[in-house]
């Protein structure tokens, strides 16, 4: 099978890679829907040599023979032809069929490993690319490229090699039949490779298109839904449908011009096959004149030669449908390709379970390559949490704060210095045995459309009922989860429209309580709280802390007064550290922004 040389890669290394990677593991399937489709390709021409003798036999009564070895003695090419019909027609369907059941499973089977391959490097990449890469493309690749790849490669390569060795043998026929026609007929073969190229070539450019539109459209209808109460409030519900419309149009333009390069190609093979039935005709009616061919002979001709074009349309429609499926394969492979940067060193270290120091030393960071022009979100910054501390860090926004936190589990690894854990750089430790350590609630917790059992047992998924029951009681929890009809059964989809953040923001401490881990990390837990969900959140975190090393980030300055120490952080330097008494003693930030929230003893909103 040759390729259309429509793929930016070239397609002969794409092609191994798709074997290797896919159809390899599936040979005996695929040989034998290939040994099917030649079945049926090659039934196809065989029943069409039986034009001949059929109109031989039956019409003038001649003693005819079938493809050269079956001899049919004159008057009984009645019987004997609709029976071979028959039987021919029999080991066609069932060959057919057995086509079609064995490329359905495997091209679903495809699919299914080329979506699961997906998703697993798409988990597993570093958050920074996750981040710059809205969820609505990985969507639309998992969705709408795999399934292309899966018509290509397995009902588009099979059915190729249907009508390809229909084609062959139909071609084959005619060369047997009559090799200065055959001639004739190869002529026009330039010509359809030229249709091939062109339309392939239009067809990968309509489909690269028609992917970068899907995954925004996909994209403009995610963030619609996610930012359904704005678009309510602002009343932008027209101003949204026709910006999704854009996409839709823009998408619909490349899908009809991909489509129409798919259904072009083929009535354009066909009208080359058309001039070349007219040149076979005026030849043979010249041959005919001069009685060298029979009746027969011409109807067998005509019928083989419409056969073949009809391979041919097909074969160039396919081609198209392949140059679609190279195209697809190409970027899913670069998706699948792409390393993560955070990587668990080859000689990692298991880290003990037991107490732990955390330190950030002389730690500098920035989120774009310096040499790229990005500004340092962190420099120089030390600091230290020890087992029982709590270490809160505060200061302006975009000070650097959430920052630091996402260093610890390593969402990003470091520029500069290094970040430890009892004096052992994270880096050199096992991957999963760090993020083990480390317990994160955030403002908004994240709850899964499953039970509130299966959330809060999250992080430990074997956890018994008991041991969830008391992480839920030791996060105040238990009371409202019982509460619920369905208690802890109740599918977190629907009630987390009928949780209350304070609510959700528990099921997420009881969710760190049963992960029972060293380090906490709290990015402003409390401050999506009212006063009394706050006072419960409050309590539940307090306990949470107990014995462990927690980091906190706290906008409202009351929810630090009682840490160990306290950090400033701003424009990326820690500009202050004590205890609130220093603090405030010192003047300085800290003083200012205490003042503000009037914790310093002194009317509010005066600043120094
Ligand atoms: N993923 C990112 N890519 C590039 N820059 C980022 C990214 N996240 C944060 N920044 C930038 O890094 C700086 C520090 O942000 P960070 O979120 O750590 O600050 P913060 O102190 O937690 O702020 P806030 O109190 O508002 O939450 C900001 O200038 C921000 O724009």
């Amino acid at each position: 099978m040759s390729a259309p040389d429509a793929s930016s890669r070239p397609a002969r290394p794409l092609l191994g890679r798709i074997w290797r990677d896919y159809l390899s593991r599936h040979k005996a399937a695929l040989g034998l829907s290939m040994l099917c489709a030649a079945v049926v390709g090659i039934m196809a021409a065989t029943v069409l040599q039986l034009l001949e003798p059929a109109i031989d036999g039956l019409f003038l009564g001649k003693a005819v023979t079938i493809w050269g070895v079956i001899t049919v003695p004159p008057g009984r090419a009645l019987l004997w032809i609709p029976l071979i019909i028959v039987g021919a027609g029999l080991i066609w369907t069932v060959a057919a069929l057995g086509q079609a059941a064995l490329v359905n499973r495997l091209g679903h089977g495809i699919v299914g490993d080329i979506q699961i391959k997906l998703f697993g490097a798409m988990i597993r990449a570093d958050l920074a690319r996750l981040r710059a890469q809205h969820s609505g493309g990985f969507v639309s690749s998992v969705l709408f490229d795999a399934n292309l790849v899966r018509e290509a490669f397995t009902n588009g390569m099979v059915n190729y090699t249907q009508h390809a060795l229909t084609l062959i043998a139909v071609i084959a026929y005619m060369a047997w039949s009559d090799w200065r026609l055959t001639l004739i007929v190869l002529l026009g073969a330039p010509l359809i490779a030229l249709v091939i190229r062109r339309f392939g070539k239009r067809m990968k450019k309509a489909t690269t298109g028609a992917m970068v539109e899907t995954g925004n459209l996909s994209t403009a209808l995610m963030e619609n839904l996610d930012g359904v109460r704005l678009i309510k409030i602002e009343n932008r519900e027209d101003a949204e449908q026709a910006r999704v419309g854009e996409v839709v149009g823009r998408r619909q333009r490349h899908v009809i011009k991909s489509a129409d390069a798919r259904a072009f190609a083929g009535p354009m093979s066909n009208l080359v096959a058309m001039i070349v039935v007219a040149a076979v005709m005026a030849y043979a009616g010249w041959q005919a004149r001069d009685g060298a061919m029979t009746v027969g002979a011409f109807a067998a001709y005509i019928g083989l030669l419409m056969a073949a074009g009809q391979s041919l349309r097909q074969v160039t429609n396919l081609q198209t449908v392949m140059s679609e499926g190279l195209t697809a394969a190409d970027r899913l492979f670069g998706a699948l390709d792409i390393q993560p940067e955070i990587r668990e060193a080859p000689d990692a270290e298991p880290l003990p379970h037991g107490p732990v120091t955390v330190a950030l030393e002389g730690v500098s960071f920035a989120y774009g390559p310096l040499s790229e022009g990005s500004a340092p979100t962190l420099s120089e910054v030390e600091l230290v949490v020890r087992p029982g501390e709590t270490v809160a860090l505060v200061g302006p926004s975009g000070g650097g704060k959430s920052t630091i936190l996402s260093l610890l589990p390593r969402f990003y690894d470091v520029t500069a210095g290094r970040v430890t854990i009892n004096g052992r750089d994270i880096r050199e430790l096992k991957l999963a045995d760090l993020r083990d350590r480390i317990a994160l609630v955030t403002q908004e917790p994240f709850l899964f459309d499953d039970t509130l059992a299966a959330n809060i047992a999250y992080g430990r998924p074997g956890a018994t009922q008991d041991q969830i029951e008391d992480a839920a009681r030791a996060a105040a929890a238990h009371e409202f989860i019982s509460a619920l009809p369905d208690g802890y059964q109740t599918r977190a989809g629907e009630a987390g429209l009928r949780l209350s953040g304070g609510q959700r923001q528990r099921v997420a401490i009881a969710r760190a309580f049963l992960k029972d881990a060293p380090i906490l990390l709290l990015d402003e837990a409390t401050s999506a709280l009212d006063t009394e969900s706050e006072a419960l959140v409050q309590a539940a975190l307090e306990r949470l802390m107990e014995g462990r090393a927690t980091l906190m980030i706290a906008h409202r300055l009351s929810t630090v007064q009682n840490a160990d120490r306290i950090y400033v952080i701003s424009a990326g330097r820690v500009v202050e550290q004590g205890s609130h008494a220093d603090l405030v003693a010192q003047k300085g930030l800290y003083s200012r922004l205490a003042r503000s929230q009037a914790l310093d003893g002194q009317p509010a909103g005066v600043v120094a």
